[in-house]
């Protein structure tokens, strides 16, 4: 099956020759194609054949000659002129009609009466024009209550804001007030400056009303691999600061922490489907083929600098073939960079096997953001293992416990209770409380902590029982310093912090690698503390220090 496939392949060269009818736009869009040379190119075309015409009809028309009668370079110069002006025509002239019907039609423009409520510039409605004004410079010029006004009434739209003003500030407060003004609900206590909104637009967020206030503690100093790391860590549960940085004064005191990172690639994987099984497998077997494996990484490379494709694990669910792809990502979290480079992929593969069909460019076995079994066997992103020797007298003094009560109770509590319930990946007492403050902190996407916080927490004593041999494998932690969340200000300042801001200078990826041992060695800090706190029965009286409303909230209302 390989081989007929691989015979298939030699039909296409490695640059795809073009588009099915009807197909998405390819990945390769993305780069930069000579659309702007090719206008010019018709351009000129369009004009020198019209005066070139213009001439020869000139000159004949003196000469009495017939205007029918053609020499060859008339011809040419007909056709050329006839091509070049279908091409500018389908170029310019069909989204210009189109924009035209669109606007005529229904949608944001058309104005309604049943927005009454917003009686303060009905007037002004009456005065203007909407469709002609409710843009440009007359939009700017207006007041910041009149625009609000306006897109409460769904006559500008909200989404449209930072274009129409060419202001993320005052896009976010006008939208505010628009919220306001609709949902009749003040969104006082939300700020609204503070934060510069154009570092936002395009990468982090939509639709910006202001932003939300985490505070952000640190933890530390975390001795890891010889070096000394403060963690900031955003979170609203009390004690959880307090917790961590105890368990990192416990490895400090014990001479610190290693980590080890095991593997590094992130997946993505899509699905694609074939009338027969028959034929999804001969694509799983042409894929697995290390020579057209070749052939794929090189397709799939040249759409990042950073991404390099590693593996394409296939699996048959059905006449589906879910292709798991495994990639480099640089210092990137890189699910946009690796969803470039599949996207490009699926195009090559289309194109030689025609009757394959791209259900998604992700089809879950990546697995993204879902708690699974692929995920904690083969890891994604990060897999790290992070190891401490706890001296006996350190976890009695710091951490208020002993090796023993430990040892029992991670037994009892982080892999029988975690077995019993069924859990994949949750052999931990709160790895995701320690993931989810730094993940936050140092702009991660907050969602992935669904997969970067499992772990395996295991503790032995060693010694002679005189100390406590603690580890945590995750086998999952997706981390970046650059792209997403990374780049705003106070993210950055974090990630800074830890000495992993932005782009390694020397060796791309190793600031995200230095960023997931973090990662690992501060879980293992707060594993330490918590379980230490169960085993000592001082959970609930921390908590109800350090994690406890005081606010008499029925006295106030
Ligand atoms: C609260 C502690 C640390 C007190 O612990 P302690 O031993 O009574 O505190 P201490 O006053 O003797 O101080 C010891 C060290 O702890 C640190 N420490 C102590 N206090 C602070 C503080 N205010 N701010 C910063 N650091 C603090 C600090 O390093 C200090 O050393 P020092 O600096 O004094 O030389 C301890 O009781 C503890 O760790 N409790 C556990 C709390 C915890 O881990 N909560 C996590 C959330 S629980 C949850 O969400 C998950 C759960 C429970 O449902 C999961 C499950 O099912 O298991
Ligand atoms: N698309 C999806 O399916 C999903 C997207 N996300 C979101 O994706 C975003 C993160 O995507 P991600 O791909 O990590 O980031 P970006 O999309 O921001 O891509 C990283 C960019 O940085 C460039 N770059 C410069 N220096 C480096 C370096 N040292 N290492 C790596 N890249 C470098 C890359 O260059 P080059 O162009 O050469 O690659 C690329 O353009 C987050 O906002 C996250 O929430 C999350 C889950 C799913």
């Amino acid at each position: 099956m390989g081989i007929a496939s691989a015979t298939n392949a030699k039909h296409v060269p490695g640059k795809l020759r073009g588009r099915q009818a009807n197909s998405k736009p390819l990945a390769s869009d993305a780069l930069p194609l000579p659309v702007g040379l090719t206008n010019k190119i018709f351009f000129v075309l369009f004009f020198t054949a019209s005066y070139y015409l213009l001439r020869r009809w000139g000159e004949k028309a003196r000469n009495s000659t017939p205007l029918h009668m053609l020499n060859l370079g008339e011809m040419l110069a007909i056709v050329a002129e006839i091509a070049s002006f279908i091409y500018l025509i389908g170029f310019f002239g069909i989204d210009y009609v189109q924009n035209f019907i669109n606007k005529s039609s229904d949608g944001p423009w058309e104005l309604d009466d049943e927005h009454e409520d917003f009686g303060v510039i009905h007037s002004q409605k009456d005065i203007v024009s909407p469709r002609a004004q409710l843009t440009g410079t007359w939009l700017k010029e207006s007041s910041d209550e009149t625009i609000a006004t306006y897109v409460g009434n769904g006559e500008v739209p909200s989404h449209s804001l930072e274009s129409e003003l060419g202001d993320c500030m005052r896009a976010a407060s006008v939208r505010r007030r628009a919220v306001e003004l609709t949902t009749g609900r003040s969104m006082e206590g939300l700020p609204l400056s503070g934060m510069d909104y154009s570092t936002v637009r395009g990468q982090c967020c939509e639709m910006v009303v202001g932003h939300v206030q985490i505070p952000v503690g640190v933890a530390g100093p975390l001795l890891l691999d010889g070096s000394e790391y403060t963690v900031p860590m955003a979170t609203t549960e009390g004690c959880l600061v307090a917790s961590t940085n105890r368990g990192c004064k416990a490895i400090y005191q014990s001479g610190g922490a290693i980590s080890i990172l095991t593997k590094d690639g992130m997946t993505r994987a899509p699905v694609v489907r074939f009338s027969t099984a028959k034929r999804a497998a001969e694509l799983k077997f042409h894929v697995e083929d290390a020579e057209n494996f070749e052939t794929l990484a090189v397709i799939f490379n040249r759409t990042s600098r950073f991404a390099r494709l590693q593996s394409i694990d296939c699996v048959l669910g059905g006449r589906n073939l879910h292709m798991r792809f495994r990639s480099t990502t640089g210092d990137a979290m890189g699910m946009n960079m690796i969803s470039k480079g599949v996207q490009n992929v699926l195009e090559y593969l289309q194109h030689i096997y025609l009757d394959m069909e791209v259900v998604s460019v992700s089809g879950n076995l990546c697995a993204d953001k879902k708690p699974t079994a692929i995920n904690w066997i083969e890891g994604r992103g990060k897999s790290v293992v992070c190891e401490a020797v706890i001296k006996g007298e350190v976890i009695s003094k710091v951490l208020k416990t002993s090796v023993s009560a430990l040892v029992e109770l991670n037994t009892v509590k982080n892999l029988t209770g975690s077995a019993l319930s069924g859990a994949i990946g949750g052999f931990n007492a709160h790895a995701a409380n320690i993931v989810s403050a730094i993940f936050i902190a140092t702009g991660q996407d907050p969602a992935q902590n669904v997969e970067s916080s499992q772990c395996l927490t295991l503790m032995e004593a060693i010694n002679d029982g005189a100390d406590l041999h603690v580890t945590v494998t995750m086998p999952s932690i997706e981390v970046g310093t650059i792209g997403g969340g990374t780049q705003l200000a106070s993210q950055a300042a974090c990630l800074n912090l830890l000495g992993v801001k932005g782009s390694h200078p020397r060796s791309p990826g190793a600031n995200a690698q230095t960023l997931s041992r973090i990662v690992a060695g501060t879980v293992l800090a707060g594993e330490l503390s918590l379980m230490s706190a169960l085993a000592a029965g001082q959970l609930v009286k921390s908590h109800m220090k350090y994690n406890r409303s005081c606010k008499d909230i029925c006295a106030k209302n």
